[in-house]
């Protein structure tokens, strides 16, 4: 199962990990070659080590014991299919049932994951296959209206209907010789690192508790912060063990925390070693900065680095040279939405709105149609209508604006959106707009 950004690097929340990876199985024996076989759909019984064994080999990564056990947790009986030759798996799919924060609600979200087609396979349909019975299976079961996943190569899932929801950046720069604005004020508390029992027992509760006003979050169990955390040696790009660092209030209660590494050679500051910041938290501003600033003062550390953070990652507002930090804008989460009034009825929305969109969808085409809005502060009423369109939308743009993360007025400019009546595009993006930007800290 792929975790980040298929390509593991040091800079990135931590994949599953084995200690001790197996030996690579020998390659499969093939009865019928490619050009004869006729893959058809097969659902996985249990966790299967063979579909693990192909999805490894899909992603071409090594098959490992230890990552197997964990995903076992995950699994849940039905969601992972693929396509069989010879009782051999040839393509892999699947997703986890995962809830998904939405500016001011929550949603149900089919979380896809482990999508490969056997080389010898490919570029002859297999994955458009995949990714209907996926969607059809999704619809049927009527509990998930989007389907949510990151994709290894940008331009493939847009065929599908699937639009970019959350964006992220990728942080580096000087960690000492970064300074703060000097109106940043002082937490009054303390940071100190600590090992994993004790901040879990404060992190995963904080973690908890602040997820509602995280839009583009999804919430872990224990079972996926196991997952995240798991920290073996091979996934470590030559950096140190993972560590835990919780920021203490003046009463001692934890407020905040952190997770990195430290990495030597190969820096982004010559001479000296990197701090590889692998997330951050606390709900308080002066608790983040606290946080951050103790990262960036380890004694030894001359960089840091953070590939994983939200568009409106603060630490960019919080040092005195905004040039110190080098910033690369990166895609992460893409939405596919299956059910359009239960999907918007799942969020809130800054300004109230009522229209009529008419909806474009090549893929699933029985979703396409008008469909009247009625949003506001409350929620949201979606409604099938005939009536003429103010503006007409692509599904994967309507996946694009769903968190607030893309605006519709940009799609407008980029000539993607039709509108109809003057106005209806500033309307709805301002509707759509979050507080927060939407931002999903899991790779799955
Ligand atoms: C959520 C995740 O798990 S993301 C992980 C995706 N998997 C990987 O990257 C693993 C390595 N790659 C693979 O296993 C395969 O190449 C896959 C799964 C990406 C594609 O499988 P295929 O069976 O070859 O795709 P299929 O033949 O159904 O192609 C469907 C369409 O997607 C296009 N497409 C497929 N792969 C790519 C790609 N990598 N880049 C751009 N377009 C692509 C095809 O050209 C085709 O286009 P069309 O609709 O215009 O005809």
């Amino acid at each position: 199962m792929s975790t980040d950004d298929v390509r593991p690097t040091t800079d990135q929340p931590t994949p599953p990990q084995t200690a001790a990876p197996e030996p690579a199985p020998s390659a499969p024996t093939i009865t019928t070659p490619p050009h004869r076989g006729t893959p058809a759909i097969v659902t996985v019984e249990g966790h299967d080590e063979t579909f693990a064994r192909a999805f490894a080999r899909g992603f071409h990564e090594t098959f490992r014991p230890e990552e197997f056990a964990l995903e076992s947790k995950l699994v849940e009986g039905g969601r992972m299919f693929g396509h069989q030759v010879d009782g051999r798996w040839v393509s892999t799919c699947g997703d986890f049932a995962r809830t998904m924060t939405t500016p001011g609600g929550q949603v149900d979200v089919a979380a896809v994951t482990v999508v490969t087609v056997a080389p010898g396979y490919r570029r002859r349909g297999l994955l458009r296959e995949l990714m209907h019975h996926q969607l059809t299976q999704v619809r049927a079961t009527g509990t998930q209206p989007l389907a949510l996943l990151w994709a290894s190569e940008s331009l493939i899932y847009g065929r599908f209907g699937y639009g970019r929801t959350t964006a992220k950046l990728r942080l580096s720069g000087p960690t000492r010789a970064t300074a703060f604005l000097p109106e940043v004020a002082p937490s009054g508390g303390s940071v100190d690192e600590v090992g994993r029992e004790q901040f879990a027992a404060a992190a995963y509760p904080l973690r908890e508790a602040w997820l509602p006003d995280r839009p583009g979050h999804l919430n872990r169990t224990e079972a996926w912060w196991d997952f995240y955390l798991f920290d073996a040696e091979h996934r470590r790009n030559g950096a140190e063990e993972l560590r835990y660092a919780l920021h203490f209030a003046e009463d001692g209660t934890v407020d905040g925390w952190a997770t990195f590494r430290t990495k030597y050679g190969d820096t982004v500051v010559p001479d000296g070693g990197d701090v590889i910041v692998t997330g951050i938290d606390a709900a308080d501003p002066r608790v983040y900065a606290a946080l951050w600033r103790w990262l960036l003062d380890l004694d030894l550390m001359r960089g840091f680095r953070f590939g994983h953070a939200a568009t409106d990652e603060p630490l960019r507002q919080l040092v005195a040279d905004q040039r110190a930090i080098k910033t690369e804008l990166q895609d992460a989460t893409y939405a596919r939405i299956v059910d359009v009034p239960a999907a918007l009825g799942a969020r809130r929305y800054t300004s109230a709105v009522g229209m009529t969109v008419e909806l474009t969808d090549t893929f699933l085409p029985d979703l396409a149609g008008r469909y009247r809005l009625e949003l506001g502060p409350d929620g949201a009423e979606v409604t099938r209508t005939d009536a003429a369109a103010d503006l007409t939308l692509d599904v994967r743009h309507l996946g694009a604006i769903y968190l607030g993360g893309t605006a519709l007025t940009d799609l407008h400019r980029a000539g993607l959106v039709g509108e109809h009546s003057p106005g209806a595009v500033l309307a709805l993006s301002a509707a759509f707009a979050s507080p927060r930007a939407p931002f999903c800290p899991d790779f799955f």
